[in-house]
């Protein structure tokens, strides 16, 4: 059994030989105990190596007779120890079902049947009835739903991972829209706030300027070898947040669990990191419960310098198809790591790449509702980091493939304003590289009301991070200008939201085609109810990355972005377009995200960056194959 060579090697997964014949039925009763240190240097030389005996480890193995000691002595000297005085951390590993119903990745709870609690030592540690895994779902989304405070369902679903994953991802998938919200924005920006205060252990890896020159050893701390996706964030610009440090190691895990959700990709092959230098949030830094490094953010060549071993050591331990997907780096940083590292490593830039295809994909079938090509549309941002310049490019990349027209002239459709107003050309010398691109002819035009009234957009598109922009005055210039105005109020978490579903709504007259990037409730207006579109990236990028290594992917190319979209835009129905909506609902992510997957891939194949050949000859249904399935196995 799995879990019990974990315990028997404290974690690693490097599974002995000698370590097995305790796993079997009766001899485990009758052998003596054995005590390994955590962390000892003989124990981690034989997990790596996959081959630990362990009376070979004799020094820092210790027998003891089981009926003798009984476990309940200090035999270890930690409870007489004084504070100052260091302890070994030592760890008894006994082999008994009680290791199993511990292990989240092998734990069933009541579910585990009548034959495996006898074969696996449960009796009387569990309770007699036996319920199915339908029911336990049944049974936790009622207990989520108990909580009336949203970052409460947050803890509870964090707990209910550490107990049991199987069951989170059942209850994730089967509850995927009522739950999203919760594991993933708007609440996963609540808990990186206070994940100082709500900590209880420790999520994914932490990288920070301490383990400079061990990153390497520090990756293969981690449990599991089989790494596919990393998702990592160095915590900069966590959503439109902010700095938020070493708390933002919630948007690596929530990212992930998507991954495997909606994307099917195995946890065990999931990796969130985050990279910590510090923060320059003074708020953390005076917080008692801040779990980071207590500096200023290393920036130059420092910074580099960390970031250049970790994408080393990366590709060192898993290989050139491990896939590297940034979120929520500062703007400063993004643009030159995604550069940089996209011509050496699988690399995906998740706020400037990911959400560039789910808007572009929202912008196709919206297209249904409103009429024309996309080149007849002009496209008015309000913020040009990455989410803005990130879409703005992908549209006129678009646009340039249907019309054939250059891209620097389909730019011209694009137009961004930034905290200094109008990017135009007589700005140019002071912007920042990634603005330049969109630097047109016009004259300077200081507001986003102004620039309404200017450049008469059909497409109002927030990625500012800031909320509250979009103002009544705002709105209603875009309704009188047109029709049907296309407003995404695209910043997270909901407090940051450019304007509301209700005041898009009120302001046009219902007339608004309104998506956010958090989610909310539908809303009443003049008597009809109107249901809101959520443009986030969780729509592409688990499809997406899919896609990636299910082909052997070793490049992201933007090619793979227009696929996404196109994949995302054509799963969008009749019944969705009658409702006003220009994206399927969440519901059906996982089918949809096999759809994008096979697209990707497909692409990939096309451009030769594919490795798995043959390409298999149904990419949907290989996809399909490809996806982790939470219900529980038999044991045997
Ligand atoms: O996490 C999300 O909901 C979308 C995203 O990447 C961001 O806002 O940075
Ligand atoms: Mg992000």
């Amino acid at each position: 059994m799995i879990s019990l060579n974990r315990s028997c090697f404290l974690s690693n997964g490097g599974i002995s030989g000698n370590c097995s014949p305790f796993s079997q039925g009766q001899k485990r009763r009758s052998a003596s105990l054995k005590v390994v240190a955590v962390g000892t240097n003989a124990a981690r030389k034989g997990e790596r190596n996959g081959s630990i005996v362990m009376e070979n480890a004799a020094k820092e193995v210790v027998e003891l007779k089981s009926t003798v000691h009984g476990g309940d002595k200090d035999v270890y000297g930690e409870d007489t120890a004084s504070e100052d005085q260091p302890v070994t951390p030592w760890s008894v590993s006994v082999a008994s079902g009680y290791n199993l119903i511990r292990d989240p990745h092998h734990n069933k709870g009541l579910a585990f049947s009548e034959k495996e609690r006898d074969a696996h030592y449960m009796r009387g540690l569990l309770p007699p009835v036996v319920i199915s895994q339908e029911l336990q779902v049944k049974k936790m989304i009622n207990a989520i739903r108990q909580y009336q405070v949203p970052l409460q369902k947050y803890i509870a679903m964090m707990d209910l991972q550490e107990r049991n994953q199987k069951l989170f991802y059942k209850l994730l998938i089967e509850h995927v829209e009522e739950l999203l919200p919760v594991v993933y924005t708007p609440t996963v920006g609540e808990a990186c706030q206070k994940y100082g205060s709500i900590f209880q252990r420790p999520q994914g890896l932490f990288i920070s300027l301490k383990e400079k020159g061990k990153i390497l050893e520090v990756l293969r701390n981690w449990p599991e070898k089989n790494i596919q996706v990393i998702v990592v964030t160095d915590g900069e610009r966590i959503l439109g947040l902010g700095d938020l440090g070493c708390h933002g190691m919630g948007i690596p895990v929530g990212k992930l669990s998507l991954y495997t959700a909606l994307g099917g990709v195995r946890p065990s092959a999931c990796l969130p990191v985050t990279i910590d230098v510090g923060t320059n949030n003074e708020k953390l830094l005076d917080d008692e419960f801040y779990i980071g490094l207590r500096q200023k953010r290393a920036t130059g060549q420092e910074y580099a310098e960390l970031l250049q071993e970790f994408m080393t050591a990366v590709k060192q331990n898993y290989g050139e198809k491990v896939l590297v997907q940034f979120e929520d780096f500062a703007n400063h940083n993004a643009f030159d790591l995604l550069s940089k590292y996209g011509a050496t490593h699988l690399v995906f830039n998740d706020d400037i790449q990911g959400t560039a295809s789910v808007v572009l994909a929202g912008l196709l079938s919206s297209l249904k509702l409103v009429g024309g090509s996309l080149a007849d549309h002009t496209f008015l941002f309000l913020g040009a980091g990455e989410a803005g310049t990130g879409i703005a490019e992908l549209i006129a990349l678009e646009i340039s493939k249907q019309t054939n027209a250059p891209l620097e002239e389909t730019r011209k459709k694009v137009w961004l304003v930034d905290s200094k107003g109008l990017i135009v050309s007589s700005r140019l010398e002071s912007l920042q590289h990634f603005k330049k691109p969109w630097a047109h002819e016009h004259e300077p035009v200081k507001t986003l009301a102004e620039a309404v009234n200017a450049i008469k957009p059909t497409v109002l598109i927030g990625t500012s991070g800031v909320g509250r922009t979009f103002t009544k005055e705002v709105v209603e210039a875009m309704a009188t200008n047109n029709e049907r105005p296309i407003i995404l109020a695209l910043s997270n978490p909901t407090s940051q939201s450019e304007c509301t579903a209700e005041e898009a709504y009120t302001w046009t007259q219902g007339r608004a085609i309104y998506c956010s990037g958090s989610p909310f409730p539908p809303v009443e207006y003049e008597g009809k109810v109107y249901t809101p579109g959520q443009s986030n990236n969780a729509y592409i990028f688990p499809g997406f990355g899919l896609g990636l290594l299910m082909s052997g992917t070793i490049r992201v190319h933007d090619d793979m972005l227009l696929a996404a979209s196109e994949a995302l835009a054509s799963q969008v129905s009749q019944e969705d377009f009658d409702k006003g909506l220009i994206y399927p609902p969440f519901t059906n992510i996982r089918e949809i995200s096999a759809h994008i997957a096979a697209k990707v891939a497909a692409k990939s194949y096309e451009l030769g960056l594919a490795t798995r050949l043959p390409q298999p000859k149904d990419l949907f249904q290989y996809a399909e194959s490809c996806m982790y399935s939470p219900n529980y196995r038999s044991f045997r």
